[in-house]
């Protein structure tokens, strides 16, 4: 197993999470990896199996759960989440920072294991700047668009708890965001530049 601290990247849906790992992940391939997550959610348009996700169904994925393949797993806006332990080992395999982007109970499920990762939380600069985020990238429907607004509300609130995150970044300027994560994870890996 690397020795390298996994990076754990949480934050409301739309806070930025996807955008700011994306472009670390391109910028930095040889030394990040990211820990891909199953879900029974459906693949939005040019997202690729075994690569944004494992699509998988709800049976198969009870399935897996119940042989303990997974390290967590958790019901996000009607849809199942997990980081099965394999995800994770084939990133730390090739001595890679594991990245995982998980929802706040997956932060309180990871905090149970011994994962030792930083837990970096990214946040909107309110509310209203999340909901027509989550509006312009047009990705779900009033439904979904509904549901993550009040899991929003819940993780803005359980964030604000301490000892939860080691850093808090407010994504408002992206570029400044992406510089903000970028200082943090040097801390942590002198490989990055
Ligand atoms: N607990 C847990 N949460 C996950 C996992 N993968 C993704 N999530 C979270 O599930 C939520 C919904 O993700 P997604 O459907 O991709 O929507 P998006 O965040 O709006 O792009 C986000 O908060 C993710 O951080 C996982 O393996 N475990
Ligand atoms: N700093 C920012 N300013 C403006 N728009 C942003 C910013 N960061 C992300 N976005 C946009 O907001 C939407 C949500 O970002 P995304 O990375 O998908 O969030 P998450 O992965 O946390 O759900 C996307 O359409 C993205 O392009």
């Amino acid at each position: 197993m690397s020795g390298l601290r996994p990076v754990v990247l949480s934050g409301p849906s739309g806070a930025g999470k996807s955008t700011l790992m994306k472009r670390l992940m391109k910028e930095h391939e040889d030394v990040f990896g990211f820990s891909v997550s199953h879900t029974t959610r459906n693949p939005r348009p040019g997202e690729e199996d075994g690569k944004d996700y494992h699509f998988t169904t709800r049976e198969a994925m009870e399935e897996g759960i119940s042989k303990g393949e997974f390290i967590e797993n958790a019901e996000f806006s009607g849809n199942m989440y997990g980081t099965s332990k394999a995800a994770v080992e084939d990133v730390l395999a090739k001595n890679l920072i594991c990245i995982l982007d998980v929802d706040i109970q997956g932060v309180k499920r990871i905090k149970e294991t011994d994962l030792n990762p930083i837990y970096i939380s990214i946040q909107p600069p309110s509310m209203e700047i999340l909901e027509k985020r989550l509006r312009d990238r047009q990705t779900e429907t009033e439904e979904s668009l509904q549901k993550r607004l009040e899991a929003a509300r819940i993780d803005m609130e359980l964030s604000k708890e301490p000892g939860v995150f080691d850093i808090v970044i407010i994504n408002d300027d992206l570029e400044r965001a992406y510089e903000e994560l970028k200082d943090i994870l040097n801390e942590v890996s002198k490989r990055i530049k």
